[in-house]
């Protein structure tokens, strides 16, 4: 579905290395590193806003590696949710829809997407007037009513005070399953990873530190790096052989 080829990006000073993974159809898969390790900027350029220098990106086997975003059918949220306030939640929603033709909508109408997000009591209200848990599901409605192939999800629920965050994981994990939506987030919080992933990549310092389920990389890290950064107590690396002085 997604395939991601020794991507180099290069964003300021900061440079992603020679990034290579693949997501499966319908697979959660996760981002998972420490604050400015490269999450966000290979997330962004999986989505067509950054432009790598080297490397390629695949969707459904189609070379999407210059391709402006909006002709990549993804989408994109992020954890400050960035819905317009001048516009009432089901505009908010119907927003990326106006200027496709009927026959150009295929897949789930976006009324099933706000049932399945129990918001259809929103729909007249504006912005300003949502709770935080609120406005992330009109910004996943909105994401998903322009029915992506793929949807990106950068810190979706950091935002949110802990009651609401575990609520909403639980919520995106309900829409994962009933939509089987290809998708990759982005997190620094490791109960997200275990809630959600079906893979886990670990980026440390702009390269792939490590990619399995979030069993294997936590309970058996590959480097010393990644059992630091998971917090794994017993990772033991053997000595060097040490060679006879002389
Ligand atoms: N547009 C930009 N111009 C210059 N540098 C950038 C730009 N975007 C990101 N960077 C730099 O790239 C590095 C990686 O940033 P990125 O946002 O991808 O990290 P992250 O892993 O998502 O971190 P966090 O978890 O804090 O969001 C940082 O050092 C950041 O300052």
């Amino acid at each position: 579905m997604l395939k991601v080829e020794n991507l180099t990006v290069r964003c300021g000073a900061f440079t992603l290395k020679e990034i290579t993974f693949q997501v499966a159809r319908g697979e959660f898969f996760v981002l998972l590193g420490p604050t400015g390790a490269g999450k966000t900027v290979l997330l962004e350029t999986i989505a067509g806003l950054h432009f790598p220098t080297r490397g390629r990106v695949f969707l459904s086997g189609r070379d999407v590696t210059l391709l402006p975003p909006e002709r990549r059918e993804i989408a994109i949220v992020y954890q400050d949710y960035a819905l317009f306030p001048h516009l009432k939640v089901s505009e908010n929603i119907t927003y990326a829809l106006r200027f496709r033709r009927q026959s150009e909508r295929k897949g789930q109408d976006w009324r099933e997407v706000v049932d399945l997000l129990g918001i259809g009591h929103l729909l007249a209200r504006y912005p300003g007037s949502l709770s935080g848990g609120e406005k992330q599901r009109v910004a996943l409605a909105r994401a998903l009513a322009a029915q992506p192939q793929m949807l990106l999800l950068d810190e979706p629920l950091s935002a949110l005070d802990p009651a609401t965050r575990r609520e909403t994981e639980r919520e995106l994990k309900k829409l994962h399953l009933a939509l089987g939506l290809t998708t990759v987030m982005v997190t620094h919080n490791f109960e997200e990873v275990f809630a959600l992933a079906d893979r886990v990549a670990v980026i440390l310092d702009g390269a792939l530190a490590q990619v399995g389920t979030p069993q294997e990389v936590f309970r058996s890290p590959k480097s010393r790096e990644v059992a630091r950064f998971v917090g794994t107590e017993n990772f033991y690396q053997p000595p060097a052989f040490a060679r006879p002085d002389g």
